[in-house]
Order: C-alpha cells, then sequence, then structure tokens
C-alpha cells in the first residue's frame, strides 16, 4: 500500500511555486525524512501528502486510488504543536479515544499516566499533550504518519523515547512514517531516505 506523490506543485499567490514536480514513493515500514530550509516547503508538502491541501497540481495516491475525505483518514498527521490539534473543550480520555481505545501497553511505552485522562489540556506540558496526540494517531487503519516537527520543542532525552517508540511500533505494523525536520542530525538517525524539498532529490541517509 504505497504512498505516492505524482508531480506535485503548489502555490499561494498565483504562479509563485512553493513546490513543483515533486514525485514521492513511500513503501509500508518505511521512514521518510523531509528536510529543506525555513520556508522551502515542507510542512506544505506534509500537508498535501496528509491531505489537508489539495494541491494545484498533481495528485496523492494511496495504493493506486486516490484518497477519499470521508470516514476514517489512514494517513494521519502529527504537528508541532499539540495544543493546537486538541479540542480545548475535551478532557484527555476522549480526546485519546475519539476514534479507537488504546491498549494499556502503548499507553506504557509513551508513559501516559492514568491520572491524566480526567485532566483538560491545559492541563498538561507540551511533551505529555503530545504523546496523546501520537498515540491518537496511531489507530489499527492508521497506514503512514506524518510527523511535522513533532519533538521540536522537547527535550532530548523526551524526543529519543518517543523517537523510539514511535519507530518500533511503525516498523511492526508496517506504517509509513514521513518525518519532517529541519535537524539533519535527526532525520540521519531515524530515516531510510531523505528528500530534500527544495533540490526536488532524495539523498540517502548517512
Ligand atoms: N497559508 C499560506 N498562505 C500563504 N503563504 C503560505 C501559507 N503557508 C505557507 N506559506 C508560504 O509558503 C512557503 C513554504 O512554507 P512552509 O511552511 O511549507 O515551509 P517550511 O519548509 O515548512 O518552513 P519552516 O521550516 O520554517 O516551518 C513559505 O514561503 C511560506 O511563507
Amino acid at each position: 500500500m504505497a504512498l505516492i506523490s505524482e508531480n506535485i506543485g503548489h502555490y499561494y499567490k498565483k504562479n509563485q511555486w512553493v513546490l513543483k514536480d515533486v514525485n514521492i514513493c513511500l513503501q509500508p515500514g518505511e521512514v521518510l525524512g523531509l528536510s529543506g530550509y525555513s520556508g522551502s516547503g515542507k510542512t506544505t508538502l506534509a500537508r498535501i501528502l496528509g491531505s489537508y491541501i489539495k494541491p494545484k497540481e498533481g495528485q496523492v495516491m494511496l495504493d493506486g486510488k486516490k484518497i477519499v475525505d470521508i470516514g476514517f483518514q489512514p494517513i494521519q498527521l502529527i504537528f508541532q504543536h499539540p495544543e493546537k490539534a486538541v479540542n480545548p473543550k475535551w478532557r484527555m480520555r476522549d480526546i485519546l479515544t475519539e476514534s479507537y481505545v488504546p491498549q494499556q501497553d502503548i499507553l506504557d511505552k509513551f508513559e501516559i499516566r492514568d491520572e491524566w485522562m480526567n485532566r483538560w489540556p491545559i492541563e498538561l506540558s507540551g511533551g505529555e499533550l503530545q504523546r496523546f496526540c501520537i498515540v491518537r494517531a496511531l489507530n489499527p487503519n492508521t497506514k503512514y504518519i506524518i510527523a511535522d516537527e513533532m519533538t521540536t520543542m522537547l527535550d532530548a532525552i523526551t524526543q529519543a523515547k518517543i523517537w523510539y517508540e514511535l519507530i518500533q511500533i511503525c516498523r511492526e505494523r508496517s506504517l509509513g512514517l514521513v518525518v519532517v525536520s529541519h535537524e539533519k542530525s535527526l532525520l540521519n538517525r531515524l530515516c531510510d531516505r531523505i528528500y530534500d524539498v527544495k533540490k526536488n532529490s532524495y539523498a540517502s541517509a548517512v
């Protein structure tokens, strides 16, 4: 069930192309990095891959088919700012279980404590909240995860723990993972391949 972007092009202001002729193929279980300087279009591409933005040119295909907007989305995005990705009027238990009920072992892996379940989002730290967003994205029907600067605001130890667990789960379940980051060292450590958004080309992770 490959995730393929065919000749993607996008602009926000007419004819000022942010992306042009982007062709990406991501296989299940593969970890792909998106690199590029600030403003090069990484987030734009991530949102196109996750069907948050319809590109001006080209299309995204999953398993040879166009992605439909209705129903559960098999491509899940995780954003840099978890507080913007949750409903502030919902308690954490409801946020977590909106689309499925995670098993205890996955909550343990991400060190999500039972006492947090009755809290409101504002009563958790950014790192705690992000762990809920990650587990929420790991619905059994998820096929691809797109993580856009997901751990940028976390300390190095928490960052390392989260990536370790997420990559293990992705490998076990054969989920494709797109890691968007401006940190080349992080991408080199995590990814099988890296796509440079501005150069429109792949470079092998070293
Ligand atoms: N909604 C929008 N309307 C207009 N221009 C936008 C919009 N979103 C992004 N842009 C512009 O498109 C370009 C690419 O932005 P994008 O956020 O995709 O880059 P990025 O590589 O993710 O940057 P960063 O690393 O700083 O987050 C930038 O010049 C940005 O100003």
